[in-house]
């Protein structure tokens, strides 16, 4: 029925405010208010809508993406909703977030820009970013390619400096050197920034970024010397194929020499490589920026699937009928819960730590800017690594949430299919999880290593100074209650990743070629990188269902024996019913709108049955009571029949 709250009983379960939750999950009453105001302005306009995604073609739906893409940016403007003609204010980031439909201007906006601001000097910075700003050109940016992607150091594409005509000449010397996956490439971006070898006078300086026109800003067309198109159809139907990630090669291609990216190292008039006094992985800035804002992205994906399964698993009832009355609501049954409710913890564990992460890359750009690189190898640790953790585990949680809806879960209309295809290659963009984790690793077994030279270890790492109490601990709990103390469940995840990272550490000093032995133990490194992270997340309910899953661990590390895994599990079933009545409650923090969500499953009002009824009669196939085809194909295999039966 139409207006009514199906859901009402759930809502009225709850032992908490929503209205101050909601704010809780915004961050601020402020933000609260942006978010609420920007997606309810996105779901009433009518070019933004999107449940008719699933069934159109690649060409229609690049179209439909780039005329919500424009219609976006007409909003910003029309709406001032940013101060200058910028689209990085908060309230038009939100709005290109609530379009729901990834595009090329999530590269110009999101890595093209600041590639320009991280790494442009001043004089580079003023001339392209209000071009940019404006969208009088667009960005995207080229660093993998064909044949290397994790391995930047490997990229092929040179940029030899010509002294005579004070250019770069850019090629591509291989096929595996195309440039191949950057979104916005195949069919929008007028400009990139390309990472390319600098090469002077047959030396080679490696990787730097350079700022390269692609298509004439007249018509369109590729600028000479350069190939360009789309790498093709990717997973899922609409998915992520609304992004044009594109190939490109470049033949002898000439840009000027003020077009190399030079605030980490210069190349003079003369041909003279000038490198500043800063690390060189600055040249990376632009990925660890990106890496926290996927982290940030994390909770976002992960709290849409979780909505979406706590409201129809409250909807939804089989079995345990007595006398003809109703079923049990599915999210009763404890195995529902126990795969559900620690998905919705790690929602709002994600959505906090997003937030811890976010502070941190703010400080460490504000010590960069002062000279300051002491943070810089705990920033890129804690983004890599949080980035691999945050990620697999919002995409194996899309797929849990999904199977939570049973069979309805895998109709497009659930939304989840969608969510899992669009979301899934965060695992690997932005650096493959577990190449991130072994960089994680590294940075995990110096420390351990410096330990004995008096380096006394800060941030994330600063338990590693217990490392003699943490190797002599053991966990002290004896009834399932003391697993609520978050200092006795920390100490327990400390020892734990402490153990692990020391265990490695020891068997690594066993191989006389360090780097042999970083190859040969690289499983077990990324275990420990694993339980490092873990540590920067954990918070109860989430903390308790990691060390139920993870056991085996703490207990092959001597952190706690058998009856106390025990225990653990026995109080995470206590936890589980205390979060039941609240589930729906918690979900509805989030404050999604229908639109937003895009889920038939995950309706506010719980009517899923009529609408999934509705929904199922506008499929194209349903155009026609018989389907095309029929007389080709059908009729000739039933008359077939006929015949052999007169036979
Ligand atoms: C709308 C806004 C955006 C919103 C975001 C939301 C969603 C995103 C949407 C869509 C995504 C779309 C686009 C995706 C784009 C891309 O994928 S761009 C390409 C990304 N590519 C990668 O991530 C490549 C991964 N590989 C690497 O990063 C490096 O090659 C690797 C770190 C693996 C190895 O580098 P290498 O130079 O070979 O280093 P070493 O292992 O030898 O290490 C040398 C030292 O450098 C330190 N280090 C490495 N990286 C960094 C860094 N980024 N910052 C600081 N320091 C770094 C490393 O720790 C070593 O230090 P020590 O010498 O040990 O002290
Ligand atoms: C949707 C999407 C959008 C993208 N957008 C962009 C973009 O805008 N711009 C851009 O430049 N790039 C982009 N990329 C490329 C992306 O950054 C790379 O695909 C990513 O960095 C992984 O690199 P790769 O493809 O070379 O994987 P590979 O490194 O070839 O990985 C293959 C396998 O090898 C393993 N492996 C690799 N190295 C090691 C190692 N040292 N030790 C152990 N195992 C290893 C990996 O774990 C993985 O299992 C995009 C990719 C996707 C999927």
């Amino acid at each position: 029925m139409e207006g009514v709250d199906h859901l009402a009983f759930e809502r009225n379960k709850a032992q908490f405010d929503v209205d101050e939750m909601k704010i809780v999950w915004a961050g601020s009453r402020e933000d609260f208010e942006l978010s609420d105001r920007i997606s309810r302005l996105v779901a009433s306009d009518p070019v933004f809508r999107k449940d008719d995604r699933a069934a159109l073609g690649r060409k229609e739906l690049f179209k439909n993406t780039l005329r919500k893409a424009a219609h976006a940016w007409k909003r910003v403007i029309e709406l001032r909703l940013s101060g200058e003609f910028s689209a990085l204010e908060p309230e038009a980031y939100k709005l290109r977030a609530f379009v729901d439909q990834p595009a090329f201007t999530d590269l110009h906006w999101g890595m093209f820009v600041p590639a320009i601001q991280g790494q442009g000097t001043d004089e580079q910075q003023q001339k392209w970013l209000p071009l940019a700003y404006r969208m009088q050109i667009i960005g995207c940016y080229a660093q993998t390619e064909l044949g290397h992607g994790s391995n930047v150091q490997g990229l092929e594409t040179t940029a030899t400096f010509d002294p005579k005509t004070d250019e770069f000449v850019i090629h591509s010397p291989t096929l595996t050197s195309s440039k191949w996956w950057p979104g916005g490439l195949g069919k929008v971006s007028t400009h990139a920034v390309v990472y390319a070898r600098l090469i002077i006078d047959g030396q080679d300086y490696g990787v730097h970024g350079f700022i390269v026109q692609l298509r004439s800003l007249d018509d369109h067309l590729p600028l000479p010397g350069i190939t360009i198109g789309d790498i093709g159809m990717k997973f899922g139907n609409a998915a992520y194929n609304t992004m044009d990630n594109g190939v490109l090669t470049f033949d002898h291609v000439r840009i000027p020499r003020n077009q190399m990216l030079m605030r980490v190292s210069q190349v003079t008039r003369e041909g003279k490589y000038v490198h500043s006094n800063v690390p060189r992985q600055l040249v990376y800035g632009t990925m660890v920026y990106v890496r926290q804002k996927i982290v940030a992205d994390a909770s976002v994906a992960l709290s849409r699937a979780v909505c979406i399964a706590t409201r129809y698993s409250a909807v939804r009832r089989q079995f345990g009928s007595h006398n003809g009355g109703l079923e049990t609501q599915v999210i009763d049954y404890k195995t529902q819960q126990s795969r559900l409710f620690p998905l919705l913890a790690s929602a709002y564990a994600f959505r906090f730590v997003g937030e811890w992460l976010l502070w941190l890359y703010t400080d460490v750009t504000e010590r960069l800017k002062a000279k300051d690189f002491s943070t810089l190898p705990e920033a890129h640790a804690c983004t890599a690594g949080l980035k691999s953790l945050t990620t697999t585990a919002t995409a194996d949680g899309i797929e849990e949430c999904r199977k939570l809806c049973g069979g309805h879960g895998y109709l497009c209309s659930s939304g989840l299919p969608e969510l899992f295809a669009v979301y899934v290659p965060a695992c690997t963009y932005e650096g493959d999880n577990i190449v991130l984790l072994l960089q994680v690793a590294r940075h995990l077994v110096k420390t351990v290593s410096q330990l004995s030279t008096g380096n006394k270890p800060v941030g994330t790492t600063a338990y590693m100074a217990r490392l003699e109490q943490l190797l002599q601990y053991h966990s002290d709990v004896k009834k399932a209650e003391d697993w609520l103390k978050p200092n006795v469940v920390l100490e327990a995840f400390e020892a734990r990743a402490a153990r692990m990272c020391v265990a490695c550490a020891q068997n690594l000093s066993k191989f006389s070629n360090p780097e042999e032995g970083f190859q040969e133990l690289a499983a077990d490194l990324v275990e420990a990188a694993v339980a490092h992270c873990q540590l920067i997340v954990v918070s109860n309910v989430y903390a308790l269902s990691l060390l139920h899953k993870h056991l085996g661990d703490f207990i092959s590390t001597g952190c706690i024996d058998p009856k106390q895994g025990s225990l653990a599990n026995e109080q995470l079933r206590n936890l589980y019913s205390q979060v039941r009545p609240n589930a729906v409650a918690l979900v509805d923090a989030y404050n999604y709108t229908d639109h937003y969500l895009g889920s038939i499953l995950g309706r506010y009002d719980g009517n899923v049955y009529p609408k999934l009824y509705e929904e199922a009669w506008k499929d194209p196939l349903n155009d026609s009571i018989v389907p095309d085809g029929f007389k080709e194909y059908i009729q000739p295999l039933l008359k077939q029949q006929l015949r052999n039966a007169r036979l």
